[in-house]
């Protein structure tokens, strides 16, 4: 049925009126998040189109569930269902620890080179934080997604190939700073110019379509000068020679300020902006997590690498009330590929408990529904979400921090945000 599938031209999506959507239910918590999350989406598109549009969603496997059934982690038709019908959804999977599977997540993301997770932070009204000011917490995070140390390349110590690496290392490239060569494990952190590029190409183009003031290139590039630092570098010269006439950068500041002076650049700077600008400017990752608690006004768009942009994503989203209410979405720009996931994982120890917060995937919902131009769709989740907090109606995770809040199940939660839509 062609006429259901979203297909993509010139970078803009066809969407059906009936478009089919695969989705992953998710390990652990995800079936319980899922259940109440379908109810919500559908509910809302119900409500928004009065049944002129609907989404016809199609389950496919991966994770335990998969496993169960078939003894594959991560079929290729799962795969080829992401790729035939572009966008999808999906809850979070296990990853073991120390052994086993590499990620499945991850493995999603590299297979159809979503090259971007985008992952915005903002605060709802009523919920609780650790902090006194979190409305002043806005930005949206683009992490590379698809190379750094997270690709997963690394060679355990003992292992035939980790003595080669040792032996590669030391015997042809003349390195001697192996603390520890015979027990040492190691790891590989693949940083390309095409794959920085294209990352904060993407984070740029959401600055300047959504009106952002800047764009922060968060990077540890003083200690891994030729990765990170270079990211920052690819980061600043993409910026002058794409998006010139549109952005000022600190790396043209330092330019100005060396050859003119300090005042010369700063008059430069503070015109650009007035002028409507966007600043491109960058901070020292360890630098950046204590700002994001003490200025976080000052941070808007945020373009980062793949772990960097990890421990970000959560940090970020414990400012404005944690991990359960924290959505995301894992995009390729180019071809249209698109899977929407939570920030959170599987939470083992509440699984089938409907317990948590189905917050996150309901937000990632409805960041699909925003992608696939069914704002008003959107619009009523994000109206019921608000609602819901607003009357203090909330799951375990909010309740426990709240005064005179009610506590909701997961899925009571999802019917709250339902009623109040
Ligand atoms: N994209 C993905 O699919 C991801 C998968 N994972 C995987 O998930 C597994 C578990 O990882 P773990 O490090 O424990 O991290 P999790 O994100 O699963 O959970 C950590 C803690 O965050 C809180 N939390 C998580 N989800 C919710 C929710 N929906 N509502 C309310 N609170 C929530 C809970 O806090 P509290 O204890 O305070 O109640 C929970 O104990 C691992 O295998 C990991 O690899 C991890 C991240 C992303
Ligand atoms: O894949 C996993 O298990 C963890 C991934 C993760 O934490 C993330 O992408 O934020
Ligand atoms: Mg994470």
């Amino acid at each position: 049925m062609a006429e259901q599938k979203i297909t993509v031209k010139g970078g803009k999506l066809n969407v059906p009126d009936q478009p089919i959507i695969p989705f992953i239910e998710g390990d652990g918590t995800g079936p319980d998040i899922w259940a109440a999350s379908v109810r919500v989406f559908d509910a809302a598109v119900a409500k928004a189109y009065g049944g002129s549009r609907k989404l016809m969603w199609k389950e496919v496997m991966a994770g335990e569930k998969s496993f169960k059934q078939s003894g594959n982690w991560l079929p290729n038709e799962t795969l080829d269902a992401f790729r035939e019908y572009l966008v999808g959804i999906k809850g979070p999977l296990t990853t073991p620890v120390g052994g086993g599977i590499r990620s499945l997540n991850v493995a999603l993301r590299q297979e159809l080179d979503l090259y971007a997770c985008l992952r915005p932070v903002r605060w709802f009204e009523g919920v609780p934080s650790p902090v006194k000011r979190p409305d002043l917490t806005d930005m949206v995070i683009f992490r590379e997604n698809t190379e750094d140390i997270y690709a997963g390349i690394e060679y355990m110590n003992g292992t035939p190939q980790a003595q080669k690496m040792l032996e590669f290392l030391q015997d042809e490239m003349g390195v001697k700073k192996i603390r520890f060569p015979e027990t040492s494990s190691f790891g590989i952190k693949p940083v390309s110019k095409e794959g920085t590029e294209r990352l904060v190409r993407a984070a740029i183009e959401y600055a300047v379509l959504h009106k952002k003031p800047s764009v922060t290139i968060v990077h540890k590039g003083n200690i891994m000068k030729f990765t990170e630092g270079a990211f920052k570098t690819w980061g600043y010269e993409l910026a002058e020679r794409e998006f010139g006439d549109k952005v000022f950068t600190w790396s043209q500041y330092d330019r100005v300020a060396a050859k003119q002076g300090q005042e010369v650049a700063d008059a430069l700077q503070k015109a650009a902006l007035d002028s409507g600008k966007i600043l491109i400017k960058d901070s020292i990752a360890d630098a950046f997590l204590q700002q994001i608690l003490l200025r976080p006004s000052e941070y808007s768009v945020v373009a980062t690498l793949n772990l960097n942009g990890d421990y970000i994503s959560d940090a970020l989203a414990a400012i404005v009330g944690g991990i359960g209410i924290a959505p995301g979405a894992n995009i390729n720009y180019l071809t249209g590929h698109a899977i929407f996931e939570a920030t959170h994982g599987t939470a083992p120890k509440y699984a089938g408990l409907d317990k948590v917060n189905p917050g996150s995937v309901i937000l990632s919902g409805a960041m699909m529904l925003e992608h696939l131009g069914w704002q008003e769709a959107a619009d009523l989740i994000y109206s019921g979400i608000e609602a819901a907090i607003a009357a203090k109606r909330v799951t375990y995770d909010f309740e426990r921090q709240m005064e005179g809040a009610t506590l909701l199940k997961c899925s009571e939660f999802g019917d709250e945000v339902i009623a109040r839509m």
